[in-house]
């Protein structure tokens, strides 16, 4: 770096002090704080994603978003060259960079990682940054200070692409670096073209009437409800009802959202007792997280939840189904690839899923919680389908499968054209360019699974009765230190503080059905509690039980 750029980045650093006593560190989920802390931290940001560009001499994103949390609250996420989260090996550098306590410490740590990783300052390519945000106030503010950043890299170059969803402006950083037509009106027509697409490959005596009734859907006062308006109006065949879609006046997030709605299983705002038995659906605050809901009595604001497990499975389901069919071909040279089809959950997905998953035969992997650690395994497979139980994931396609799939719908137009084997092809490629392969995105995602409910002519109530969910209860405790406890085997089993393990397991083999863990969380000060068992008063019971054991050997009256 020349003098010349060391003095630009000093003085521009220099406009952005850092708050006293705050430290951040980048989640799960980015940086995350309250709006008003957070321009020094965004400004980082802004360095961070030109000097990732440079390294991957490739288009970055630069997301502001709060996600679920308050309107208040404000934060900053990076998607890496693939659409996907920024790779965890510059983590450590990101916390560095939000937390050094001023510009000349700032400049020696920025000198320092370019040595270090050899980052062309003067390659082939200059920085670009694609910039999103979501309808949050802040977001205006901080996204001049994630430029201000970017500029104090010499040459770097940053777009504006306004407000978005977070996993539109994932899928164009991806779609830019592939190299193909990446705007928010080519996200539009790809969801809509490959939804009409399935639509049409629809076997004509599975179209039931009556299916294919209205959708209701909880915007959660954010972008999401916003841009699903635009995207309603392209679609045939499905009518979509946006109720909070922040045109209305509600807060964003406030008693309404996928979030709300799976916690607290009641229904949001702006949905009442009128709407019982229809079919729902809430999106997150910047629309990377979508369940299903029903309303099944007039009496109560209880709701009946299909979270991101039964997502799963439906989409398990289809998918197993298209690559059956396509198998059964004989014709051909291209006849007998057989497809690795993966299934990823967490801990929290409910037991009753993945042994029902396991019944049909399919191949369930666990990861700890996080999609960035969900996402890498399901890329191991041809076609791998990722949720986490609150709503986020899915499918991704190996380009391997892809390009095999392609070449199979060729050989099947001359040999078979308009087959099942064909269509089952079409359908594969169909549901690969409708579902986000960069990350979990709520508007593909639900247009995935309104086709799919069409398909198979399914109504919510017997989609959701594919399993009955195992009663389960979540808690959270505060300790004294949660990275006390380190945990092993997929966040199953605690490896230390020493002891607490068996206590877990002599607990839960009281409950039949019983199944608990503790883990710290990646996003709050508490050490979660999970714990599952035949009845909710049992899931209650030994969940507060399995809290008891986390204050005694964790908590503020403990002696360790
Ligand atoms: C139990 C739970 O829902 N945990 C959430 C939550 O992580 P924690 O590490 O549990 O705080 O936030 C993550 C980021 O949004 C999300 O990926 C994850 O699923
Ligand atoms: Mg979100």
């Amino acid at each position: 770096m020349n003098e010349e750029q060391q003095s630009i980045l000093l003085e521009s650093a220099s406009r952005f002090p850092t708050p006293e006593g705050v430290k951040l560190s980048y989640g799960t989920a980015g940086f995350r704080a309250d709006a008003s802390i957070l321009q020094s931290t965004v400004f980082r940001v802004g360095i961070l994603a030109a000097l990732r560009s440079l390294k991957t001499q490739s288009v970055i994103g630069l997301m502001i978003t709060a996600s679920h949390n308050k309107v208040s609250d404000n934060g900053v996420k990076i998607a890496d060259p693939s659409g996907g989260m920024l790779t965890q090996e510059w983590e450590p550098f990101a916390d560095a960079l939000a937390n050094a306590s001023d510009a000349q410490v700032l400049l020696g740590l920025i000198i320092e990682f370019i040595k270090k990783e050899n980052i062309p300052l003067n390659g082939v390519r200059s920085a670009e940054i694609l910039l999103g945000r979501d309808t949050r106030p802040s977001g205006e503010s901080l996204l001049e200070a994630a430029r201000q950043g970017i500029c104090s890299i010499l040459g770097s170059v940053s777009l504006d692409m306004g407000i978005l969803t977070t996993p539109q402006l994932h899928w164009m950083v991806r779609a830019r670096n592939k190299g193909i037509k990446s705007s928010e009106l080519d996200y539009f027509e790809q969801l809509s073209s490959s939804f009409r697409c399935l639509m049409d490959l629809i076997p004509k005596e599975r179209k039931i009437s009556g299916v294919v009734d209205k959708l209701t859907v909880d915007g959660a006062n954010g972008v999401g409800g916003e841009k699903l308006e635009v995207l309603k109006k392209m679609l045939n065949g499905l009518l979509i009802e946006v109720r909070n879609s922040g045109k209305e006046g509600g807060v964003l997030n406030e008693g309404v959202g996928a979030d709300y709605v799976q916690k607290e299983k009641v229904f949001p705002c702006g949905f009442g007792p009128n709407d019982v038995g229809i079919r729902c659906a809430s999106l997150d605050g910047d629309a990377d997280r979508l369940v299903y809901f029903s309303v099944p009595s007039k009496s109560s604001n209880k709701i009946g939840l299909v979270d991101g497990d039964k997502m799963l499975s439906l989409f398990a389901l289809f998918i197993k189904e298209q690559l059956s069919i396509l198998s059964k071909g004989g014709d051909g040279k291209l006849n007998n690839y057989q497809a690795r089809l993966g299934i990823v959950q967490t801990a929290y997905a409910n037991g009753a899923s993945t042994d029902y998953l396991k019944q049909l035969g399919l191949e369930v992997m666990f990861t700890p919680t996080g999609v960035k650690y969900l996402h890498e395994k399901a890329a191991e497979y041809d076609i791998g389908i990722y949720f986490e139980a609150n709503g986020h994931g899915t499918i991704l396609f190996s380009e391997r499968f892809l390009y095999w799939v392609e070449a199979r719908n060729d050989e099947l137009s001359s040999l078979a054209k308009g087959s099942e084997q064909q269509k089952a092809a079409l359908r594969l490629l169909a549901v690969s360019k409708l579902i986000n392969q960069a990350v979990g995105d709520a508007l593909s995602g639900l247009l995935l699974v309104e086709a799919i409910l069409c398909h198979i002519g399914w109504s919510i109530h017997r989609w959701s009765e594919l399993y009955q969910d195992l009663p389960s209860r979540q808690l959270k405790v505060k300790v004294v230190d949660r990275t006390a406890v380190v945990t092993t085997n997929a966040e199953t089993l605690v490896v230390q503080p020493p002891g607490i393990q068996e206590a877990i397991n002599a607990e839960t083999a009281k409950y039949p059905q019983g199944r608990s863990f503790i883990r710290p969380s990646g996003t709050e000060d508490v050490i979660r509690v999970y714990a599952e068992a035949s009845t909710q008063e049992a899931a209650d019971s030994l969940a507060n039980s399995i809290a008891q054991l986390v204050d005694r050997f964790l908590g503020f009256g403990s002696s360790q």
